[in-house]
């Protein structure tokens, strides 16, 4: 259609400048002799004869013209009101398009955002990202226009690079991610997420006194993070507590993150090929685990280890068909993907800012105490203890506001449809982020201010605070997300005070927010240490 249109366009340039070039020579010249054309019997009758000849046909000439000129206009009229309007905006360059402007490091992504909507449209513009072109759509309305569209309009969809790292069997990516929805949604929900919180409780306490115990105090809260929820995942997915084994699983993790963005080209020493080899390796050492938990499961009968692993094993499709190795290994590996970096983010700016901010650690401090005086010091915390903690958990979603781990998602067009007076296409690709509506004045005043405050009562606008998407597809470790820093908090905040070792520290985005030196923070122990956790017994616990 875009070709018929340019060719339109052509058609009325020819019809437009054509009687530029044939336009007949005025009629005055042609009734005078020459000089040259007496010698060779041209007479003024002739001449008067041919002009009247050469009057007719240019006459013809030009009605014929007029009337392919009228044609013209209304063909291109036609396509013109008939055509579909595509959303504005640039393609960039070849293959990579827009790609590097969105995730460079040193730019929030909201900036992408914010230069588009100004220059385009504020409510859908077209880019290319991944290769692919891409309608953004960027405001709350269009946040639930998608999310309520998922299945209708739209299907969740990931870049090649990432789908071939991730995915190791044959089969629709959309299918297998919609199949996988289930089991989190099932292993995530309120009643499961009360057996781990002692879980998670009791390995906070374990990490504060060997990981976080240093000699000078000093630590680097992101690194240290995310071994922490690197940790969680193995304990709550595969009940997998052994530190060495955690540790060789977790060194491959990160050439899997960079491979999950890269160009798809297999090339040995690109961070796709690693990302490959990494994934590979990861599913070899997972197969044996999932051999081992099948016969446990199957000849024993034993059913005491609901972790994911097991809950995957156990479940069957509408045929009664269980879940091959290969997309076992791929749910577990994707499972601790989706969990172990993004919480580990969130967890290290909800310090940063309480580090930046001492009356809002102030009021933090205050609840905590409140909720751990409630309670036997020996005891380990439960999910009533957390719903207690209100403003913490308004903490937190200001971290993730203003530093969504998330930059958004992917989603292919299932059927054509319009929004916003601009036609998009089956077949092209959505994008939709995080950093659309988190830092807009209009719902977020003063939005680069940190006030958790905003959360309180109704909180903000809905699809204006999205950290994790929304509809059919949304997260579903949101809540454990918020458990898991909640817990960590508890623990952290009735021990310590913490100041930031360097206090303007770069966030780069790459294009998860980082603290580009790891966030090191100086522990102080807090004066009062009554509900501290070092006097605490680790309590063993069962897994989940
Ligand atoms: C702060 C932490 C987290 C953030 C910011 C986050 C964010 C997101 C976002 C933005 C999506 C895409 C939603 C969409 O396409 O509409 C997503 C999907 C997903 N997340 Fe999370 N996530 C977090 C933690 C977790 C945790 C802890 C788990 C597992 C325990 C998890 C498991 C998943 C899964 C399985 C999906 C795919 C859902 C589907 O396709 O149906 N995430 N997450």
């Amino acid at each position: 259609m875009r070709a018929l249109i340019t060719n339109q366009f052509f058609l009325w340039d020819i019809f437009l400048f054509l009687p530029l070039f044939i336009r007949p020579k005025p009629a005055a010249k042609t009734t005078s002799i020459p000089l040259l054309a007496a010698p060779i019997g041209i007479t003024q009758r002739t001449l008067t004869l041919h002009t009247h000849t050469c009057a007719m046909e240019l006459l013809l000439a030009s009605l014929l013209l007029l009337a392919l000129f009228s044609l013209s206009f209304l063909l291109v009229f036609h396509f013109k009101t008939n055509s579909p309007k595509f959303p504005p905006g640039n393609t960039g360059w070849p293959i990579v398009g827009e790609t590097l402007e969105l995730v460079s490091e040193n730019r929030t992504p909201d900036k992408f955002i914010d230069e588009r909507r100004t220059k385009h449209s504020p409510e859908i513009f077209k880019t290319s990202l991944a290769g692919e072109t891409m309608a953004v759509l960027c405001s709350p309305a269009g946040n639930k226009f998608l999310f309520s569209n998922e299945n209708k309009l739209v299907v969740s969809w990931w870049p090649r690079s990432l789908e071939k790292i991730t995915m190791s069997s044959r089969g629709s990516a959309a299918e297998k991610a919609k199949r996988n929805s289930g089991f989190f949604a099932e292993f995530l929900k309120p009643d499961a997420l009360k057996r781990y919180v002692p879980i998670i409780d009791s390995m906070v306490m374990q990490h504060l006194e060997t990981e976080w115990n240093t000699a000078n105090n000093q630590v680097k809260a992101y690194p240290l993070s995310k071994k922490f929820t690197f940790a969680v995942g193995c304990k709550i997915f595969m009940s997998i507590d052994d530190s060495e084994h955690v540790a060789r699983l977790s060194e491959p993790y990160a050439k899997v993150a960079a491979g999950l963005l890269s160009v798809p080209v297999n090339f040995p020493g690109t961070n796709f090929s690693n990302g490959i080899k990494a994934a590979n390796f990861i599913r070899d050492e997972l197969t044996p685990i999932i051999e081992e938990r099948r016969r446990k499961l199957y000849d024993e009968k034993e059913l005491a280890d609901p972790n994911l692993m097991s809950h995957i094993l156990l479940s069957t499709d509408e045929n009664g068909m269980s879940m091959t190795k290969n997309d076992i290994a791929d749910t577990v590996l994707g499972a601790l993907l989706a969990s172990h970096e993004t919480v580990a983010i969130a967890m290290s700016f909800v310090l940063y800012y309480l580090a930046d901010h001492p009356d809002v650690y102030a009021k933090v401090l205050k609840e905590q105490l409140e909720v751990a005086n409630s309670k036997e010091p020996e005891n380990l915390l439960n999910r009533d203890d957390c719903q207690k903690m209100k403003y913490s958990r308004n903490v937190i979603n200001e971290a993730l506001r203003l530093q969504p781990p998330a930059v958004g998602g992917f989603k292919h067009v299932i059927s054509d449809f319009t929004y916003a007076g601009f036609t998009v296409p089956k077949g092209w690709k959505i994008f939709w982020s995080t950093y659309s509506t988190n830092k807009d004045p209009k719902y977020f005043p003063n939005p680069e201010k940190f006030d958790p405050s905003r959360f309180e009562d109704n909180g903000p606008a809905p699809y204006t605070f999205i950290p994790f998407g929304g509809g059919a597809r949304m997260c579903p470790g949101a809540e454990f997300s918020r458990l898991e820093i909640l817990i960590f908090v508890h623990r952290l905040i009735t021990k310590f005070r913490w100041e930031k070792l360097i206090p303007d520290e770069k966030i780069v985005y790459k294009p998860m927010p980082i603290s580009v030196d790891g966030l090191p923070i100086r522990l102080v122990p807090r004066e009062n240490k009554a509900q501290s956790c070092s006097g605490l017994a680790m309590l063993e616990v069962q897994s989940p």
